[in-house]
């Protein structure tokens, strides 16, 4: 069925007080957004809903592109038709023939925002009610408690508007309305998913991405903006800085004891998200630890790495089990990508039996022996940075290398 408009629920935005009128602007911005290419559509947001008129527009193709944007509870396609009984009825027996086809119970529920028509909500409810009982007498009974389909009228200034659908919308907050935050993306399945989570709550996200080209390839850089161009279909663009690694990972890997390889390679990635964080007005730093799934991530780890920064760092999947990890995945569609085999810095340089638990103390003296400051000035020199929109594609541009791989 082709709608007039959507309605949007807010959910948790309507308990936010006052900074209620920021969470809107701000949802209102990236629907905007999340709508771009589909001129004809015009969003109006108000203090309890938004109003999106489709003027036209695909309502199926609206909706897909609204499941994605965070901030909205659900929402509802709409007929509208002009403040006329007549043209009430009419609508609602198109839409229980359209959609029903089975026998199924209803009720009518009624909002009244405009008092200059002359139909209460409890007659509105009473007379419609009647109305469709006649027309459809097989197909139709009321149930007022728990009806299968609950025909929603409301009346406005602007006319009547009628659904019967209410669609779950993504939830969470709007992105940008909690800061902004830099998340330290592998390739792999656990950053992807914490940068989703993160997202949801309102963060907004640059990426930061560590290479070491020539022992990580072309196609696990591109591996890893194609990820980002996955996740940036919740929030439209995200930037993509590719830090150059080569250099660190070559010294940690000639000064460093192995059993601090990792610990001390972690340092330095932390030194530089925390530096890049500082410069680019970053509020903390995000990354896809889960407690004890691997050796970087034991609580020691975790003292021996973060000691580099004051900075937060906040770890979205920090609680749960990889199938928990993997089942989000799936669902955001990432999976498919972090499983391609290729290789990241931090496998091609990981020694085969990392210490578990590293002392700190430890740790401190070994990085010592780095010109850190030096080492740190020179990657970030030489950082670049992509903005990357939802559908780029990366890594079909080199088909070849792909197709070796399957
Ligand atoms: N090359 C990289 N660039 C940026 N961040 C990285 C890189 N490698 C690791 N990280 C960060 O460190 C975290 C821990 O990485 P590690 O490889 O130990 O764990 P993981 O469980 O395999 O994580 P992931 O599945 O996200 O790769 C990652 O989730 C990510 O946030």
């Amino acid at each position: 069925m082709q709608y007039d408009e959507i309605m949007v629920r807010y959910g948790e935005l309507s308990t936010k007080g006052r900074n209620q009128k920021n969470f809107i602007d701000r949802l209102g911005a990236n629907v905007t957004k999340a709508l771009h290419g589909f001129d004809q559509v015009k969003i109006h947001p108000q203090r309890d809903r938004m109003h999106i008129d489709l003027n036209g527009a695909d309502s199926s193709q609206v909706m897909d592109r609204l499941k994605q944007v965070f901030g909205i509870q659900t929402f509802s396609p709409s007929l509208r038709v002009e403040s006329d009984f007549e043209a009430v009825k009419q609508a609602a027996a198109k839409m229980i023939r359209e959609q029903v086809k089975e026998p199924a119970t209803f009720k009518i529920s009624t909002r009244h925002a405009d008092h200059g028509f002359p139909m209460g909500t409890f007659e509105m409810n009473r007379e419609l009610g009647a109305y469709l009982l006649k027309e459809f007498p097989d197909l139709l009974t009321v149930d007022v408690h728990h009806p299968d389909i609950d025909l929603m009228v409301e009346i406005r200034k602007s006319g009547i508007y009628l659904t019967s659908e209410k669609i779950k919308g993504a939830g969470g907050l709007p992105v940008g309305t909690a800061g902004k935050g830099m998340m330290m993306l592998s390739g792999g399945i656990d950053s992807p998913v914490a940068a989703y989570l993160a997202m949801k709550r309102g963060v907004s996200l640059e990426m930061v991405h560590f290479y070491s080209p020539p022992y990580t390839s072309e196609q696990a850089l591109a591996k890893s903006k194609e990820l980002t161009s996955k996740l940036a279909k919740y929030c439209g663009s995200i930037k993509f800085i590719q830090v150059p690694f080569t250099e660190i990972q070559e010294t940690v890997k000639e000064k460093i004891p192995e059993g601090y390889l990792m610990t001390v390679q972690r340092r330095l990635m932390l030194r530089l998200a925390a530096a890049l964080a500082m410069k680019r007005h970053g509020l903390a730093i995000f990354n896809g630890e889960s407690l004890g799934q691997v050796a970087s991530q034991t609580m020691e780890s975790m003292v021996a790495i973060n000691d580099v920064t004051t900075w937060p760092v906040l770890r979205p999947v920090l609680s749960f089990d990889k199938t928990e990890i993997i089942k989000i995945a799936e669902e955001i569609d990432t999976y498919e990508l972090s499983i391609l085999p290729y290789e990241d810095c931090c496998t091609v340089f990981t020694p085969p039996s990392p210490k578990t638990k590293p002392n700190l103390k430890r740790a401190r003296a070994y990085e010592a022996r780095l010109d850190v400051e030096g080492l740190m000035q020179r990657a970030l020199e030489n950082i670049k940075v992509t903005e990357i929109h939802a559908g780029d594609e990366f890594l079909n541009q080199n088909q070849d290398v792909f197709a070796e791989l399957l």
